[in-house]
């Protein structure tokens, strides 16, 4: 189905090309220069970067360059009616700073400041973030490194590095306001990221949260309310794609005959399509005379209850959720869904931030176990090798993570990788379902059965874990991991997996360690985890991450990014000297985004 997801255009980036207003040779002596790096910008944006439709990003330029403020408010007009959410100004020149700035409340602003010195483009720079940061409407500097000649068309790569960062991070924030997160249920098991804070969503991502009790599902399948055409395509497609395991979990009395596991298939496959239209809509129901059902919650993020009430009962949410957050389907590649396990709304954010940041799938898991090398041994009688030599975390959940967490599709050499669906090719896709097994779920956790995903993620795939977490009294804050995906001695794989949930899909993960205490080895990664979950990114993206939640005012409260890669609004520098510390406070001061 390849319908809409969510309500609205995409926001678009808005080009402010600023200029010395003095007419009668200054003026005119800029006009193509600043327009042309208004061009730069544009070409290099729209040949970069994508939307999670695959279609690329929209860019407008102001219809003159800027030089006086009627100018600037022609400008903020254009850009409202044109779903601007993202700015960018930029200068060769000198110009007048509160006339010229942007100072619509929230839109995410940078401005680059060209480094010449035939015009003092750069003095401007200074002067407007000044501006920005006396009137609280914090702005991204961009100021290249090395001075180039006034005319250049190029932009020189540490320049791009900052325009592309910032402009990620900004599309992210403009892409999830007006949308939702989408509760199917409520608290599972006490999960704390499961008692959805709405005030969070609302005031700090411009986002609503919506709910639905779980009994919807089953009074559509009651009364016939899904594509009864698409299910039997969908449920055609399981039984040849989604290889179904023998049952390695249950006791004999425990264990579903044929004809049980033939309904759980049909119940589980009934699921998804239904979680998905209540995430999205889907116009064929209007047709089936379900208006109202057609409609969907305009969800972004969504998350699933599942345990107890659900999974004491019926089959559980595992299928459901690891094929929306696949890359692919019975309608053929296509974007994931973001679709958190046990509701956790947390979790479900880091998620979000992630596959607005990289286009690809998530993956969702526990952060289940720290293996020492003195544990492994004492265990395999084998010593961990190579990558894994200081320790490995275990992550693992019920199988509800995005199939393409299996790492059976590949970068441009070769590696194991996660990839945007328009990238992916049908051969990946089919690799990634072979290479997964559909296990009876274990009945003594679920008692009304349903099949967990079983994978074994590759290694050697660079990722970033990530984590939201609500602290009383401070407010959200963001955990970063950034390591890779390691393999194991496949007899020491076994036995480490075997003692567990061997029904479920498994990733081994090591952090690059560094100096900073949280990271000092893989113990204290582990040990200073926030929560029971992290949502695994494809790539090395901490540094898109730290630049995405100081737009949002969260602070980053652990990571192992490079210093010289923390791109933050230029304000931050004046909360102290220390880059951590004045995120937190600068994030204290300016408060959330959207703030009521
Ligand atoms: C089946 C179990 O209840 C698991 O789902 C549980 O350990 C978790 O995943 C907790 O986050
Ligand atoms: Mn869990």
């Amino acid at each position: 189905m390849k319908t809409k997801r969510f309500q609205g255009q995409w926001p678009k980036i808005g080009i402010r090309p600023t200029i010395d207003g003095r007419m009668g040779g200054v003026r005119e002596s800029l006009e193509s220069q600043t327009m042309g790096m208004a061009q730069s910008i544009v070409d290099l944006l729209t040949s970069t970067l994508k939307y999670p439709d695959g279609t690329p990003v929209e860019c407008v330029i102001a219809d003159s360059t800027i030089g006086r403020v009627a100018e600037s408010a022609a400008c903020a007009e254009k850009f409202r009616k044109e779903g601007v959410g993202v700015t960018l100004t930029v200068t060769p020149c000198w110009c007048y700073g509160s006339e010229t700035m942007d100072m619509e409340q929230h839109t995410v602003k940078a401005v680059w400041g060209f480094n010449g010195t035939e015009r003092p483009g750069a003095v401007y720079l200074a002067a407007v973030l000044a501006g920005h940061a006396q009137k609280g409407l914090p702005a991204f500097g961009i100021y290249g490194h090395d001075v180039q000649d006034a005319g250049t068309k190029e932009i020189p790569s540490d320049v791009k590095d900052k325009l592309i960062r910032f402009a990620k991070g900004g599309l992210a924030v403009s892409i999830m306001k007006g949308k939702s997160y989408l509760s199917i249920g409520a608290v599972c098991m006490g999960i704390a990221g499961s008692i959805v804070n709405t005030d969070f969503f609302e005031d700090y991502l411009g986002m609503r949260c919506e709910g639905v009790d779980e009994v919807e599902i089953i009074r559509r399948m009651t009364e016939g309310i899904y594509d009864k055409e698409e299910f039997e395509k969908a449920l055609a497609w399981t039984k040849a794609n989604c290889a179904e395991n023998e049952d390695i979990c249950n006791r004999e009395d425990l264990k579903k005959d044929r004809a049980a596991k033939d309904k759980d298939w049909e119940f589980v496959v009934k699921m998804a399509l239904i979680v998905r239209d209540l995430m999205s809509g889907n116009p064929k129901l209007k047709e089936m005379g379900f208006g109202e059902e057609a409609l969907g919650h305009n969800a972004i993020a969504a998350g699933f209850q599942g345990q107890r009430q659900w999974t004491d009962f019926y089959p559980n949410g595992d299928f459901a959720e690891a094929i929306l957050n696949s890359s692919f389907d019975w309608t053929g590649i296509r974007a994931p869904y973001v679709l958190a396990t046990e509701n956790d709304a947390l979790n479900g954010t880091a998620m979000l931030f992630g596959y607005l940041l990289t286009n690809t799938a998530q993956i969702f898991a526990d952060v289940r176990t720290y293996w020492s090398p003195e544990a492994v041994e004492r265990v395999t009688g084998q010593k961990l090798t190579g990558a894994a030599s200081e320790g490995i975390i275990h992550l693992i959940n019920s199988g509800a993570a995005t199939l393409d967490g299996s790492a059976q599709q590949q970068d441009a050499n070769g590696k194991p990788a996660m990839k945007p669906f328009w990238n992916i090719s049908e051969k990946e896709a089919k690799a990634c379902l072979d290479a997964t097994k559909w296990v009876p779920a274990n009945r003594e956790y679920f008692r009304g059965g349903g099949f967990s995903s079983k994978f074994l993620t590759k290694g050697e795939m660079p990722c970033t874990m990530v984590r939201l977490n609500l602290i009383k009294g401070l407010g959200p804050v963001l955990q970063i991991a950034e390591g890779w995906t390691v393999d194991l001695d496949p007899k020491v794989h076994q036995i480490l997996d075997d003692r567990t949930d061997k029904g479920w899909p498994t990733t081994w993960f090591v952090p690059r360690l560094t100096e900073d205490p949280n990271f000092k080895d893989v113990y204290s990664v582990m040990n200073n985890w926030g929560a029971n979950h992290g949502s695994i990114s494809y790539g090395h993206i901490g540094a898109d991450i730290i630049t995405l939640a100081s737009m949002l005012r969260i602070p980053v409260c652990m990571h192992n990014v490079c210093e010289d890669d923390i791109y933050r609004p230029a304000a931050w520098s004046a909360f102290g000297m220390d880059k951590e510390g004045s995120d937190f406070r600068a994030c204290q001061a300016y408060g959330p985004l959207y703030k009521k």
